[in-house]
């Protein structure tokens, strides 16, 4: 099976909100998303709403379960009781639970499985009871000892943490090293039958690697730099368009 493509509109919701206004319109940027051919959305709704607000959540459940049903929801998040109440209120494909805490700027590591068995599994239990697929975010360099917790649980899946891996972007030698890293990290997981996704920090130039050492990667899920990406790529066609609007070009 082919990796799937998870679109995380974080980035759009966040330049969004710089206004009062609802454009770049998250729904619509969605849209575009999985007519394009994405496998499913990616939200991280903070407790802030300082990126995704919550009022989103039902707009883009609606956008893939009435015109998109075969792709995918994906909700992130830290586990408290406000958002196990909003992702039951939307029961996502997919519940990512990530260990952030609500001043980080962006998440930055996984979950201490040892730590944090109970809740995990307290967690975990309630979400499968709802019908939704839990994975959990892993540090791309968790040992067995931590991945068989994730495992004892009741996950799915794991997500690997990938930042330190995009983080060196101009350094081959630390991206390679990151790579077998994160390759026997994901062996790991596999042979305890965990499946394994993976996002923060992926790009066009650094996914071939991940790609190629993880066979079966199940998902990615990206937003940073496919946002950064849709904006260059983008860029040319909008400033004909303004000049057209303006007069400057025919
Ligand atoms: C869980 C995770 O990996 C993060 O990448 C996060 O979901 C990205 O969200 P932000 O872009 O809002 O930091
Ligand atoms: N789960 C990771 C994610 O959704 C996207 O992270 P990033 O591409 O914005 O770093």
């Amino acid at each position: 099976m082919p990796t799937k493509l998870s679109v995380n509109l974080n980035a759009i919701a966040m330049l969004r909100n710089r206004r009062d206004l609802p454009w770049p319109n998250v729904v619509r940027f969605g849209q575009i998303a999985l007519e394009a051919g994405a496998a499913g959305l990616t939200v991280h709704p903070r407790p802030d709403e300082r990126h995704i607000r919550f009022s989103d959540l039902p707009l883009l459940l609606d956008l893939i379960r009435t015109h998109f049903p075969d792709r995918e929801f994906n909700i992130e998040g830290y586990p408290t009781e406000a958002f196990l109440d909003l992702v039951e209120q939307h029961r996502p494909d997919q519940v990512t639970l990530v260990p952030d805490h609500p001043s980080q700027a962006t998440s930055d590591h996984g979950w201490n499985f040892i730590e944090n068995e109970q809740l995990l599994a307290t967690v975990c239990g309630r979400l499968k009871r709802g019908g939704m697929r839990v994975s959990l975010f892993a540090d791309g360099d968790a040992g067995s000892d931590q991945l068989s917790v994730a495992k004892a649980v009741g996950a799915d899946r794991i997500e690997l943490y990938t930042g330190p891996y995009g983080g060196c972007f101009d350094d081959a030698a630390a991206a390679t090293a990151w790579i077998v890293k994160l390759g026997d990290t994901a062996d790991l997981a596999r042979a305890l039958g965990l499946g394994v996704n993976a996002g923060h920090d992926l790009t066009v130039a650094n996914l071939p690697a991940l790609c190629a050492r993880i066979g079966d990667l199940a998902e990615v899920s990206i937003g940073h730099g496919l946002t950064a990406d849709a904006l260059e790529f983008g860029m040319a066609e909008t400033v004909r368009r303004f000049r057209r609007a303006i007069g400057d070009l025919i």
